[in-house]
C-alpha cells in the first residue's frame, strides 16, 4: 500500500470504523448491517464532520484543535459506554458543530441503536421537530436523553424554570394548572408522540403547568441548548405567523390560545392559482383547509345533466373539507380558487388529534350545506 493511502487509512477510515465496531459489539444487534447504516448515518457521520474539522483524530483519542480550550468545554459521547474506557470525552467543535460565534457546544449522549430509531419516529410525528433538515435532526437525536419515570413523579411543576422539553415515549401524563385561590384543572393527557415543555424553552417564562406521569413512563427530553440553536428560532416563527391568522378564524374561537399555538406548530402552507381545483367533488379526502389567503368558491353537481354549479363562497378564515373527514366520505364538493390563493391545512391525524374538540361545532354547522346535500 502506498503511504498516502495508509495515511487516508489512518486518518479518515479506522476512526469511523473503530467506533462502529465497538458500538457493535456492545449492541450486538441481530441485523448488522442495518445497524451500522443507522450508526454511521447519525455518529459515524459526525465523526467524519469532524475530521474534515480536525485530522488530529487518531484512533480512539479526540483532542479538541483548539489547544487553549480547558477540558470542561469537551462533550461526552461515550458517557454512558462502558465501552470506551480510556478517554470518553470528545469536543464538539472536532465535530463541525461547534458555533463560536454563539458558543453552542450540542450535547452528545450515547444512546443505543433501538432508542434511536425510536428518537427519530417521535421527532417525525412531533410538529415542532418534523421539519428540520437531516443535518439539524442528526444534532437534536444526539442531543437527546431517554428518561424513565415512574407513576406519580413530577416531570414539570407549575411556576418552575423549565431546561427540558420532552417527547412521550411510552405511558401517559397528566397535564394541570392551578390559577390563584383556585383548585387544579386538568388541561390534558399526554400521550405517546406528543410532546410538553416548549413554552418555557420559548419564551423564557415559569412553567406554565404541572406534568405528573400517570404511570411508568418513558420519556425523550431535550436540552435548552440544543433547543433554542435548533428548533426554537422556527417555531416562533411560526407560531407568530399564524397567531394573528388563527386568533381571527371563527371556528377557533372556543379554543384557548395554547390549542391555537398547537395548530400553528402543525399547519402547512400551500399555493394556489386562479382556476385550480383546491379540493375535487368524488376524491378521496384526507386533508383539513383554512382560506388563508383570497378568495374561493365551492360547486357541486346537483343535476347530473347539468355541469357543477356554484353553492358556496370563501373568504379569508373560513374553512373546507371537513365533510370528507368527519364522515369517511368522498368529497361532498370542490373547492375552486377565484383569486390566486393561500390555503393552510391539517391532514386526518392531526385535524383529530387537535380540532377534536370541535367535532360537534363542525357537525352542527354542517347545515349551512343542507339544502345542497343528497
Ligand atoms: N393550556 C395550556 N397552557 C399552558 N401550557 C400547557 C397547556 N396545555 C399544555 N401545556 C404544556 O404544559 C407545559 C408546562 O411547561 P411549559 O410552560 O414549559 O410548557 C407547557 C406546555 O407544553
Ligand atoms: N353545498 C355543499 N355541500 C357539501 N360540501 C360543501 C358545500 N359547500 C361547500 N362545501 C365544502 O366543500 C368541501 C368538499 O370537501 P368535503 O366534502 O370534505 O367538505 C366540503 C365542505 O367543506
Amino acid at each position: 500500500m502506498q503511504n498516502q493511502d495508509q495515511e487516508y487509512l489512518l486518518n479518515n477510515v479506522n476512526p469511523i470504523l473503530e467506533q462502529l465496531a465497538l458500538y457493535l459489539v456492545k449492541e450486538k444487534p441481530d441485523n448488522v448491517t442495518q445497524a451500522s447504516i443507522e450508526w454511521l448515518s447519525v455518529t459515524g457521520a459526525q465523526i467524519e464532520n469532524g475530521l474534515h474539522h480536525n485530522q488530529n483524530f487518531h484512533n480512539d483519542t479526540v483532542e479538541s484543535s483548539d489547544d487553549t480550550e480547558s477540558d470542561e468545554d469537551d462533550y461526552e459521547l461515550y458517557a454512558n459506554n462502558p465501552i470506551r474506557p480510556d478517554r470518553a470525552s470528545v469536543s464538539a467543535e472536532v465535530y463541525g458543530i461547534y458555533n463560536k460565534k454563539t458558543n453552542f457546544k450540542p450535547k452528545i449522549v450515547a444512546k443505543s441503536h433501538l432508542q434511536i430509531q425510536k428518537i427519530k419516529e417521535k421527532l417525525a410525528q412531533s410538529f415542532m421537530f418534523s421539519e428540520l433538515d437531516e443535518h439539524d435532526l442528526r444534532i437534536v437525536i444526539n442531543a437527546m436523553e431517554v428518561i424513565q419515570c415512574k407513576k406519580g413523579d413530577i416531570i414539570i411543576r407549575q411556576g418552575d424554570d423549565g431546561d427540558n422539553l420532552y417527547i412521550v415515549d411510552e405511558g401517559t401524563l397528566d397535564c394541570s394548572r392551578t390559577k390563584a385561590g383556585q383548585d387544579s384543572v386538568h388541561l390534558k393527557t399526554y400521550k405517546p408522540g406528543e410532546s410538553f415543555g416548549e413554552l418555557a424553552l420559548l419564551y423564557n417564562s415559569p412553567r406554565a403547568a404541572t406534568i405528573v406521569a400517570e404511570e411508568n413512563c418513558v420519556l425523550f427530553s431535550l436540552d435548552r441548548g440544543t433547543f433554542n440553536h435548533i428548533v426554537k428560532d422556527a417555531a416562533i416563527r411560526k407560531r407568530e405567523r399564524y397567531e394573528y391568522f388563527l386568533a381571527h378564524v371563527e371556528l377557533l374561537q372556543e379554543l384557548d390560545p395554547y390549542s391555537r399555538s398547537q395548530i400553528a406548530d402543525a399547519l402547512k402552507s400551500r399555493n394556489f392559482n386562479i382556476g385550480d381545483y383546491i379540493v375535487k367533488e368524488g376524491d378521496e379526502g384526507d386533508i383539513f383547509y383554512f382560506l388563508e389567503k383570497g378568495e374561493a368558491v365551492a360547486t357541486k353537481v346537483l343535476n347530473q345533466s347539468q355541469p357543477a354549479q356554484e353553492v358556496y363562497f370563501y373568504k379569508e378564515g373560513d374553512y373546507f373539507g371537513e365533510i370528507a373527514l368527519l364522515r369517511q366520505a368522498p368529497r361532498a364538493a370542490s373547492v375552486i380558487a377565484e383569486t390566486p390563493c393561500t390555503v393552510v391545512y391539517l391532514d386526518r391525524e392531526t385535524f383529530k388529534r387537535l380540532l377534536g374538540p370541535l367535532e360537534d361545532i363542525l357537525t352542527r354547522n354542517f347545515k349551512k350545506y343542507e339544502k345542497y346535500m343528497n
